[in-house]
């Protein structure tokens, strides 16, 4: 059985009305995708900090967050620096979004309202720090970074980087 669907009301103010507002793709999406205003060349390694001509006033006990999207992701390399990206209910500021190339050959061009990253809003929780001495025990205590291994992925040397733990030929 599917429950219905009640919309969060987000007030949403467009900096640059050539640009269409954010829109969700499909129904069901959890992403509304957010467009550049501006064109930009990255190269290999460069990032930049990209603006998306919009504004928004979430109600109090929500954030927006800006996540990359996995097709630019996968196509060309490009990352958020800052992934997802936090926008704070008080903001009233234009998003921008903080991208970054990671293709280690490939330069990638955007073009004035390409879509760039998408804006996901949820429900935060806002809590009150206790601080104590002793915090009470778990299972896992400080067990972390790798303790429970089964790691199938191993670290090699970068081509053209000479591994010292292993021998080269001609030592051996
Ligand atoms: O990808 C992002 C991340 C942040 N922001 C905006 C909204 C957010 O509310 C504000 C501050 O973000 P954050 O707290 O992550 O940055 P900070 O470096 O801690 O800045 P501040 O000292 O202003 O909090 O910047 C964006 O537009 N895009
Ligand atoms: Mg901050």
């Amino acid at each position: 059985m599917s429950g219905e669907i009640h919309p969060v009301d987000v007030l949403l103010r467009r900096l640059d009305d050539e640009l269409p507002a954010p829109a969700y793709e499909h129904p069901g999406d959890a992403g509304a995708d957010l467009r550049t205003t501006v064109d930009a060349v990255l190269e290999p390694g460069e990032r930049a900090v990209l603006p998306t001509g919009i504004a928004i006033a979430l109600p109090d006990g929500y954030a927006a967050f800006v996540h990359a999207r996995s097709g630019l992701a996968a196509r060309c390399g490009i990352a958020l620096v800052n992934a997802p990206g936090t926008v704070d209910a008080g903001y009233r500021g234009e998003i921008k979004v903080i991208v970054v190339n990671l293709d280690p050959r490939e330069r990638v061009v955007f073009r004035r309202g390409d879509r760039i990253a998408q804006l996901v809003v949820q429900r935060v929780e806002k809590v009150r720090f206790h601080e104590v001495v002793e915090l009470p025990g778990s299972a896992r205590a400080a067990g972390g970074f790798g303790s429970t291994g089964g790691h199938a992925a191993v670290s090699i040397p970068a081509a053209g980087q000479k591994d010292s733990s292993v021998p080269d030929r001609e030592g051996q």
